[in-house]
């Protein structure tokens, strides 16, 4: 099967600038320094590009400053350099004392990290806390990296706490820099009255620095009537949908159903419609070879929403199919990486999506946070007793719609159930996530029909499950549950499914608790989600989250991450630090969005 790295994305790749910083005295101190600290740059540098891929599976550069940085001359030289190279967020590295503001990365929006060696030759920390200060005073927030154990000034080692903030750091700052001048694209406009679908430009503009674009939904009409789409694609996309995407269970009444002409007429429909959404997001240049140059751009988005409900599914199939096979790794072209596509345009989730994709470089789950199901309310309705993990009861994630395939769980990291990146997706995990989902007639809430996934999620999956919020006098704000999915007994689902939508995806979801506040129990989450939406990513990448949000200045109103997780600028301290929650508003609000 073809894996395709890369996109159609415009933009170049961000780098990541390295700079080695120096005390500049020379006579002794500068040239004993020398090469140390560019070592430490080339081993930051190597450990990175090591480590990251871009979500989109090409390689991470780093770029290193041509000469250790002593003053600010050789600073605006780095700066040169960056600036050219397009670098979109920089680490400074050093082993001694050098001279903060002399020397600072003092880029306005681009994320930065100091990293100081913890040696004792040579006052690297001193540094280290003298420019964080001078980042503070100067409203230019700054990541602090300081190994925990003394090394000796030769030791070229990174130790495995300074090399977890590293990558911490980067992939933040990564996400930060790649959807900076990406749009996101709103196909069709408010769904049902859901707030998260209105476009807030200004949330977009200042906090995320990515553009709003819009297009009306009778642009699926003139498209697919024109033929504005590849037609050799459609034809195999068709195929293959044929082949790999099995019917599911009719559940309509008799009076409700589609003919078998209607069916095969809405799988035509369907098929269309994914390959028009994607072409609208990222353009497709076989649309210029057919006399259609400007469609053949695209909207450059980054991530984008379709308003489905109402307008559009009270007459044509929903778009289910379109969301759910372009938010999976894979479609008929092959493996290659996820679209980030929100239903009902909740743009809220749909960059949450794009925040969870961009750290895990995996698929995400788009979901209704539908049902709190204590174990009493379980043990009433299907006579079972909740054990084990879901001992303390769960949370019905379901929704039509672009729940990945991905989310079946049926890919496999050390024979566990996972949501990999596409370069990691094998040939047979794709036809499992395929085999393990069924495409359903659409019930009556779609009057135009269609064909909704329904499959359920495997247990034992590490996840997140976060949205964004945007509450009015405060602005964004960011909530984090981590926690497992779970499986229930064949019946007990069944049961619980039933009461629902059994045409759709499930994710049985348990929050990690802590027994008290916000995660007191797994009622208390459930009841304090912020909207109707979430979306879900693999692995507990709350910390990763956190870090991302602080540096866009959303504040994170609720989450269980682990204290040892939490890595934030060092201002944030100044704001509070014995109270974290209350401190993460205050920078937040005091620094303001990224972009002015
Ligand atoms: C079909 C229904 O309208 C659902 O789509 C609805 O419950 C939602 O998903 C609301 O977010
Ligand atoms: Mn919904």
């Amino acid at each position: 099967m073809n894996v395709q790295v890369g996109n159609r994305l415009q933009g170049s790749l961000p780098k990541i600038g390295i700079r080695p910083i120096i005390d500049g005295r020379r006579g002794g101190i500068r040239e004993s320094l020398e090469e140390g600290t560019m070592e430490m740059a080339k081993n930051a540098a190597a450990f990175l590009t090591g480590q990251l891929r871009h979500s989109n599976g090409l390689p991470v550069e780093c770029v290193i400053a041509d000469t250790c940085i002593g003053g600010v001359a050789e600073a605006a030289q780095a700066e040169e350099k960056f600036a050219r190279a397009g670098v979109g967020l920089t680490i400074s590295v050093t082993p001694s004392w050098c001279y903060p503001t002399e020397t600072m990365d003092v880029h306005p929006t681009r994320p930065k990290a100091i990293w100081g060696f913890n040696g004792t030759e040579r006052p690297g920390a001193v540094y280290l806390a003298a420019a964080l200060g001078a980042h503070n005073q100067k409203g230019l927030p700054a990541f602090s990296i300081y190994g925990r154990d003394v090394q000796d000034i030769g030791d070229t080692e990174i130790t495995p706490d300074v090399k977890e903030k590293l990558l911490q750091f980067a992939k933040a700052g990564l996400a930060v820099a790649t959807m900076q001048g990406k749009s996101y694209l709103s196909m069709g406009s408010v769904s049902m009255g859901i707030a998260g679908c209105i476009v807030d430009e200004t949330f977009f503009q200042h906090y995320l620095g990515i553009r709003n674009e819009y297009v009306d939904m009778t642009e699926f009409v003139r498209r697919m009537e024109l033929g504005i789409y590849d037609q050799a694609e459609f034809e195999k996309a068709l195929r293959w949908t044929k082949e790999n995407c099995k019917e599911g269970a009719e559940v309509n009444p008799e009076h409700l159903r589609r003919t078998e002409e209607q069916k095969t007429g809405d799988w035509e429909v369907v098929v269309k419609m994914a390959l028009i959404a994607r072409d609208l997001m990222v353009g497709n240049p076989k649309l210029g070879e057919i006399g259609y140059g400007e469609e053949a751009f695209g909207h450059n988005a980054i991530a984008a929403g379709f308003q489905g409900q109402r307008a559009w599914t009270d007459f044509f199939p929903n778009g289910d199919f379109m969301e759910a096979i372009l938010t999976s790794s894979f479609d008929w072209n092959g493996i290659r990486e996820p679209f980030m596509l929100a239903t009902e345009n909740d743009t809220l989730n749909g960059i949450t999506m794009l925040l969870g994709h961009l750290l895990t470089d995996a698929a995400q789950i788009f979901a209704d946070v539908r049902t709190y199901w204590s174990p009493e309310a379980v043990k009433r309705v299907t006579g079972h007793q909740l054990a084990d993990k879901a001992a303390n009861g769960i949370i019905h994630l379901i929704n039509s719609g672009p729940a990945a395939l991905d989310a079946t769980g049926r890919q496999t990291i050390d024979g566990q159930p996972a949501m990999k990146p596409f370069w990691d997706i094998t040939e047979d995990e794709v036809q499992a996530c395929l085999d393990a989902t069924a495409w359903c007639p659409a019930v009556d809430f779609f009057r135009g029909g269609g064909f909704s996934t329904d499959f359920t999620t495997r247990e034992g999956m590490p996840v997140t499950m976060a949205r964004i919020n945007l509450v009015a006098g405060l602005g964004p704000v960011l909530q984090i549950a981590e926690g497992y999915t779970v499986e229930l007994p064949d019946d007990v689902h069944d049961k619980l499914d039933q009461r629902s939508n059994p045409t759709w995806p499930t994710t049985w979801f348990v929050p990690n608790l802590t027994g008290e506040g916000l995660f007191k129990d797994v009622y208390t989450v459930m009841n304090n989600w912020g909207s109707n939406h979430a979306a879900v990513s693999y692995g507990h990448i709350g910390g990763d989250l956190i870090t991302l949000a602080s540096m866009l200045r959303i504040p994170v109103c609720m989450h269980n991450v682990p204290e040892e997780r939490v890595f934030r600028p060092s201002a944030w301290t100044a704001f509070g630090g014995m109270d974290p929650v209350g401190a993460d508003f205050r920078a937040c609000q005091s620094f303001g969005p990224l972009y002015r």
